[in-house]
């Protein structure tokens, strides 16, 4: 019988196995965050025992870090986890790219971008968001605290295999809509749960032709349908992302690499646990109204009606989320006034992303009503949008030009949403109180929260770009 690519990857990493256990799986790589590794670290400090293999780790500081004056940290619990990370990595032997490094940036940002993250790998770092990696056509997947210290200590860790879901995206889609607006509308039409105990395979033609910052969008979201992990086959796109980055194989290793990611993909016969297909013409730019990044619709409709909820569960929480969205059933997506515009996060945060925005953005200037930050992913990432004068071009609008980190995705560090104001943002999550408490976020793509930031309000951005082609 033909295997899926999560299965190759899988049982090529199982150490040990045994009859209605856990497998336990060797680590390739393990990725650290200030936020989720103290404990790990003081776990083993009371064990006296080492990180087992610090060449296969990597850490950076990401959740708590400024954006504006990064080296003058008020915040006591972000400077404490900052200084503690530094001092782990100090102690356990670990590369850090800390606050002052030209690699610093968002965990799941810097790991692609400096060639960590590879094809085959099994992947783990304490953010749910790892799935990210899964682009490259690796395994890689969230774990908590005391898993983080199991695999420090290990490099290894105790696994229920999951279930397969090919999910294959086929035909075209139409202007203005991208990979966030791929991954929103599969949301919308699955709900939160669709993928929970599945790892899920990506493919189809549309998924053929996105390049990897596209494919590292609808991977990162993977989570938010429940999903363990997410990926895409590697192929030629893939190669050529990585070859000469800094911590990829280099010269005859690399073809040798390539010559072995190659063979990773699923066998036409391969059996999936579940497989769904998705006709892509039949997505539009998609804006998120709602508490959880299902409760989302196309830039065209409107906010549900009560009256059409399947039953008084789903009507509960419909009428709990438009209290605290203060929205009206039914109402309009495109009459919903924004105050914030927020261009970043793991999600949408790299370069083709701020590209995309700066198209929209050249030339015009932001709303009156609107306070709008980008925020690049990592400082390679700003110091590549600086050189095609990106910054120039959101500056001028009036937007902020920030240093790299997760900032207004999550507001552990200054970058706030007031209570009550609305944001669009290009993030992930949209939980109440994600973006500071009584915030009220809106997922959608870096051209829909470009266009949000111009015009106050949210408009098909297909149709724009239509009228400025003819
Ligand atoms: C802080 C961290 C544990 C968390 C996660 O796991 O995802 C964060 O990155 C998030 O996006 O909510
Ligand atoms: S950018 Fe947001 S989603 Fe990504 S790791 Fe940071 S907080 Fe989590």
């Amino acid at each position: 019988m033909g295997r899926s690519i999560i299965e190759k990857i899988w049982d090529k990493h199982i150490i040990h196995q045994e009859e209605g256990k856990p497998d336990l799986l060797y680590i390739d790589l393990h990725l650290v965050h200030e936020v989720t590794s103290p404990q790990a670290f003081s776990g083993l400090r009371m064990k006296n025992r080492k990180v087992r293999q610090p060449d296969k780790t990597f850490a950076t500081m990401d959740h708590n870090v400024p954006t504006v004056n990064r080296y003058k940290i008020e915040d006591k619990v972000a400077l404490n986890q900052m200084t503690t990370l530094e001092k782990n990595c100090m102690e356990f032997g670990i590369p850090l790219a800390g606050i002052d490094s030209p690699d610093q940036g968002i965990v799941h940002v810097i790991g692609p971008e400096l060639g960590f993250t590879q094809p085959g790998m099994t992947i783990v770092c304490g953010d749910s968001h790892t799935s990210t990696h899964g682009a490259f056509g690796s395994i890689a997947f969230g774990i908590g605290t005391s898993e983080v210290e199991h695999v420090l200590a290990t490099q290894t860790l105790w696994q229920a295999k999951p279930k397969t879901m090919k999910i294959e995206i086929s035909g075209t889609l139409r202007k203005g809509v991208t990979a966030k607006d791929v991954i929103l509308y599969i949301l919308s039409q699955k709900g939160v749960n669709f993928g929970q105990g599945y790892i899920i395979e990506y493919c189809g033609d549309v998924i053929k032709k996105m390049s990897m910052e596209e494919r590292m969008t609808i991977c990162n979201m993977s989570i938010e349908g429940g999903a363990k992990a997410g990926l895409v086959s590697p192929d030629e796109t893939t190669f050529s992302y990585l070859n000469g980055r800094k911590h990829a194989p280099k010269g005859e290793n690399f073809v040798h690499a390539v010559k072995k990611w190659r063979e990773l993909t699923s066998d036409e016969n391969a059996i999936f646990d579940k497989e769904m297909s998705i006709d892509a013409s039949q997505i539009a730019p998609m804006v998120s109204w709602g508490t959880n990044p299902a409760m989302t619709s196309s830039v065209n409709d409107h906010v549900p009606y009560l009256k059409d909820c399947k039953n008084p569960i789903e009507q509960r929480s419909l009428e709990r989320a438009l209290t605290y969205m203060g929205l009206e059933e039914g109402q309009k997506i495109k009459d919903i006034e924004i105050q914030h515009v927020f261009i970043g996060s793991c999600t949408n945060s790299r370069i083709e992303d701020l590209r995309q925005a700066a198209e929209i953005v050249k030339g015009k200037r932001v709303h009156s009503n609107v306070r709008a930050l980008v925020v690049p992913g990592s400082q390679q990432v700003k110091k590549q949008a600086e050189a095609e004068g990106l910054n120039i071009i959101f500056q001028n609008a009036g937007f902020e030009w920030r240093e790299s980190g997760c900032s207004m995705c999550l507001s552990m560090n200054n970058d706030i949403v007031p209570s009550g104001e609305h944001c669009a943002s290009t993030s992930n999550r949209n939980f109440e109180g994600r973006q500071g408490s009584g915030a009220r976020t809106h997922l959608v793509s870096p051209m829909m929260a470009a266009a949000a930031a111009l015009n106050g309000r949210f408009i098909d951005v297909g149709k724009l770009m239509e009228v400025e082609t003819v």
